[in-house]
């Protein structure tokens, strides 16, 4: 498998607090990576260095070999990192179908103005509309964003995310507040989206029977370190992690 993603000695202090303690990973293209670690471990900060909302400390963020730790959060978006939760504040008074357009357009090579403008709106228009049934929103398709409830509204952030077409995606506990029927929707396209073996999928999930499902590696944080990595049945039995880590949260599964 091909390395996508790598972080090396990764890390971010607050003050005197060390977020992120010298995280070393490698993300493998066809590969999905659970998160997990108990509140406070970590998890977000991560996902926050790898993404470009904030700086690190120190260490170094890859993508497909190329040093981005100084790129900005679009630019990195745009060198084929995807993150949910940056996609969803575009324009609220605009359609669902209208946003997820404006995703398609944003990494369309330049060869695609050289259609007429007619044949370009057509060919967006369809594509659209396929990514939304896909994520089952098409019956949604005219709505203003701002109007979507919740659970649309998350379901928005993968369309959106799907239309953007990155080489690494990342979700962030991604049926959070869904209610039960919504979620599997969600689910299964992470789960399709993982059969795709040119791109990695990282999780952040509290939920261990998604976790179960869906993970091909579990990588453990605690207090900002890396202290397990390895196949989901391997570390959930894994002694430090039922004990020292997780205990009750898998302990409750
Ligand atoms: N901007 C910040 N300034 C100061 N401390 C921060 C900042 N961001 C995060 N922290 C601290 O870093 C630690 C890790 O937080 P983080 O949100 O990454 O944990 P988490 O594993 O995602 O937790 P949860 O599962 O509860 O979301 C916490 O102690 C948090 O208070």
């Amino acid at each position: 498998m091909t390395d996508l993603l790598q972080t090396t000695d990764l890390t971010v202090r607050f003050g005197g607090h060390v977020a992120v303690d010298g995280v070393s990973c490698t993300f493998r293209a066809g590969e999905l990576t659970a998160i997990v670690g108990p509140n406070g471990a970590g998890k977000t900060t991560y996902f926050n260095l790898i993404s470009g909302q904030i700086p690190a400390t120190s260490g170094t963020v890859q993508l497909m070999g190329e040093d981005i730790g100084r790129l900005s959060p679009s630019d990195r978006c745009r060198r084929g990192l995807g993150r949910a939760f940056q996609l969803t504040n575009l324009f609220p008074g605009l359609t669902v179908l209208e946003n997820v357009r404006l995703a398609i357009q944003a990494h369309r090579p330049v060869s695609r103005a050289l259609f007429s403008m007619a044949a370009s709106h057509t060919a967006l228009t369809t594509e659209a509309m396929s990514v939304l049934e896909r994520v089952r929103l098409d019956g949604v398709r005219d709505q203003p964003v701002r109007e979507l409830s919740h659970g649309n509204q998350r379901k928005l952030e993968v369309a959106m995310l799907i239309a953007l077409d990155p080489k690494v995606y990342m979700f962030d506990e991604p049926t959070a507040g869904m209610s039960a029927d919504e979620a599997p929707v969600v689910l299964d396209l992470i789960a399709e989206l993982k059969a795709d073996t040119d791109r990695t999928i990282l999780l952040v999930e509290h939920k261990m029977d998604v976790i179960r499902t869906l993970a091909d590696r579990i990588i453990v944080l605690h207090n900002g370190a890396l202290v397990a990595d390895g196949d989901p049945a391997d570390v959930i039995a894994s002694d430090v992690v039922q004990e020292a880590y997780m205990g009750k949260e898998l302990a409750d599964v």
